[in-house]
């Protein structure tokens, strides 16, 4: 019906058999036993822990009684849907079966995909795997990343109709983005789409990579694949059999460096495609950032609807991706429906032009004077954490942060990074930077109706109920409901640990459960210096939470947040400052695993600075030629030199001495940082 279809293809209302809830990916629960009456009485029902893991962005599925999930590096879980008792697991075992592209994530997995008694989800080598899921059992394996190609696999896969498709990441660092489909019986390859061009040969005869090729010149592959990769939203359209596609940022981000020779639009990146999805065939593309330059994603999660628009019934999708704006689209055409409206702070473009439907870029925007400022910044308004749409009250909730960009051809600051030869960084500048915030949108006025700020930037994906209540995860470790009309909070359960990815709900034996992974990290979590959460490697446990009315068990607490770092120093020790120079410039390498400036707060991998084992060169190198630690998700590196292993070791021991510095100065109260 177009309205929030959850779990309509195995047991109703009772199951939750997508990441998204259903095919619509509204990410809303037709179950009312919580509401907004009983929401006191909600308690914890059981918990899983999960040892080992550390990023958990997926949401998990529910199917006949049974929970299915990935952790990091896409582990997959079976779990009891009542008792919490595991029921099998099923390791990929990429570091090693791959151990190379250890190199370009941090774990994140978001979840799998259920039909007829399989699950789906993909290692992030990109093998996508079908496995039994009574047993566990691996049923085939296929290769979704053609060999040699700079792809990984992040996202959760989705299947429709005996096809699951699957994408992939890497337009960050030069890879060309497509999905592609595969037959869910025999994992056998059906179909692949290209979102940017290739060579002239391989467009020929390609009338959507005709179409594409318009838009970029004659040598744009010479920088790489243009990036355009689809690492986070798709979504099935049973109603036209259609697929939509969210189509990442463009890399390089610079345009001049990406695509010299054309002030084209660089089709298709930050688009949505719509695909036919029995071929994979091209139907429409709607750009929202036409000749990306900011890191400007589509990525985040699309809802398909149906929308009274000026007073007649429309099949819409809806939007909110990284650039701030709202959009509805028709899904037939995909033109949009009304005008677009800013979810945030917008500084980068004036609105949308309903006629020609680009934006009205603000001056000043692409660099002219070799340096741009904006918002939001490229970690977006609004990321990969689901949106949820409740068709009981016709609003969206949006699970946003406020925070800018600075981009510069050459220079930037010491947390600036050089991303393909373009300097980026965070800025917090404006009022209101720096959190996250829940936000009520109605996507027929296209207004806000209520918001919430978050103490903490970087919060969960949302689930709007029946029940008249949305429930959300934050940075800071509470698990939260809010009543979906009004935004007030109605209810909290402290989870010891931040929270990303998105709840769900599912009912066994007239019981209605909510659950949600609890796992901090993504991306964002490496920017302890804007948001130093105090969580420390190891220490606050990961774990499945599940909640009923009238739970009744409680958690060991868990350490609480701890602001200090705990330094070791050899006072002894003289520094190089070159080799204290050209290690910061190395850390790159380290910084999504262990925060940008080597501040680890609730990032993957522990704080280098009290780590005896980096802070000592011996068992620095060691660790970084033979990968003792491979398993746990520390990679090799066995490119680097003798020299610049010396001179990372170097910059660790030069931040682990400023870090006892600051403590020696600073004896402010650690929990007034956040
Ligand atoms: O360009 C890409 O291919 C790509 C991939 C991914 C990813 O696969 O996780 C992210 C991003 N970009 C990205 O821009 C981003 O903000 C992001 C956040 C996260 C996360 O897991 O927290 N992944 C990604």
């Amino acid at each position: 019906d177009g309205t929030g279809g959850v779990g309509v293809e195995v047991g109703g209302a009772a199951d939750w058999t997508a990441v998204g809830g259903g095919f619509d990916e509204t990410s809303y629960s037709r179950l009312d036993q919580i509401g907004t009456g009983n929401i006191d009485k909600l308690g914890l029902a059981w918990a899983l822990d999960l040892p080992g893991e550390v990023t958990l962005e997926a949401t998990p599925l529910e199917v006949d009684g049974v929970i299915y999930f990935t952790g990091s590096y896409a582990k997959a879980y079976a779990v009891d849907a009542t008792t919490g008792k595991v029921l099998w697991t099923y390791d990929p075992e990429t570091w090693k079966h791959d151990p190379a592209a250890m190199h370009f994530s941090f774990g994140a997995n978001r979840g799998m995909a259920y039909e007829d008694g399989k699950v789906f989800a993909a290692s992030l080598d990109g093998r996508l795997f079908a496995l039994d899921a009574k047993t566990g059992k691996e049923l085939w394996v296929s290769e979704s990343i053609p060999e040699g190609a700079l792809n990984i696999s992040t996202g959760a896969p989705r299947v429709m109709n005996g096809k699951v498709i699957i994408g992939n990441g890497g337009a960050d660092f030069g890879a060309r983005g497509f999905v592609t489909a595969f037959d869910a019986e025999t994992g056998k390859l059906l179909w692949r789409f290209y979102t940017t061009p290739g060579t002239d040969e391989e467009n020929a005869g390609k009338p959507a990579m005709e179409l594409a090729a318009k838009t970029w010149g004659p040598d744009h592959l010479k920088a790489g694949g243009g990036g355009g990769t689809v690492w986070n939203g798709m979504t099935y359209d049973p109603e036209l059999n259609r697929i939509y596609i969210g189509v990442g940022n463009a890399g390089p981000y610079d345009p001049d460096i990406r695509d010299p020779d054309s002030k084209g639009d660089n089709l298709f990146t930050t688009s949505i495609v719509a695909l036919d999805a029995d071929t994979g065939k091209y139907i429409w593309h709607y750009q929202e950032n036409p000749r990306d330059s900011w890191d400007y994603k589509s990525t985040p999660n699309i809802q398909i609807a149906t929308l009274t628009i000026d007073g007649k019934l429309r099949k819409v999708l809806m939007h909110a991706p990284t650039n701030g704006f709202f959009y509805v689209l028709d899904r037939k055409t995909g033109k949009l429906v009304n005008e677009p409206g800013k979810t945030t702070l917008i500084t980068w473009a004036k609105g949308i032009d309903m006629k020609t439907g680009r934006p009205i870029e603000a001056p000043q925007i692409r660099y002219e004077t070799g340096l741009t400022k904006m918002w939001p910044g490229t970690i977006g308004g609004h990321n990969w954490q689901a949106m949820s749409y409740s068709p009981k009250t016709g609003l969206v909730y949006i699970p946003q942060q406020q925070i800018g960009a600075r981009f510069s051809r050459k220079g930037g600051s010491e947390n600036a990074f050089n991303v393909m030869g373009l300097m980026l960084e965070p800025i917090t500048e404006k009022p209101g930077d720096g959190h996250g915030y829940l936000v009520a949108w109605d996507p027929v006025a296209q207004k806000e109706v209520w918001r919430v700020q978050h103490k903490g930037l970087w919060n969960g994906g949302t689930l709007a109920t029946a029940g008249g209540v949305v429930f959300q995860g934050t940075a800071t470790g509470y698990f939260k409901a809010y009543d979906a009309k009004s935004g007030k909070e109605l209810w909290k359960f402290n989870a010891g640990l931040g929270i990303i990815g998105a709840p769900m709900s599912y009912s066994r034996d007239g019981k209605q459960y909510v659950s949600v992974l609890v796992g901090y990290g993504g991306t964002t979590a490496a920017y302890g210096h804007f948001m130093d959460m105090g969580y420390k490697y190891g220490l606050q446990p990961r774990r499945l939470l599940t909640f009923a009315i009238g739970g009744d068990k409680s958690l060991p607490p868990s350490p609480p947040p701890d602001f200090t770092v705990h330094a070791l120093d050899d006072p002894a020790l003289t520094l190089d400052e070159d080799d204290v120079l050209a290690g910061r410039a190395l850390s790159v390498q380290c910084a999504a695993c262990h925060g940008v400036g080597l501040q680890a707060t609730g990032t993957p991998g522990p704080d280098l600075r009290e780590s005896a084992i980096a802070l000592d060169l011996d068992s620095f190198r060691a660790l970084l030629q033979s990968g003792p630690l491979m398993s746990r998700g520390m990679p090799r590196f066995e490119n680097l030199t003798e020299d610049q292993i010396r001179q990372l070791h170097a910059y660790i021991r030069a931040k682990a001495r400023e870090a006892l510095g600051k403590r020696e100065k600073d004896d402010t109260a650690p929990s007034a940082k956040l």
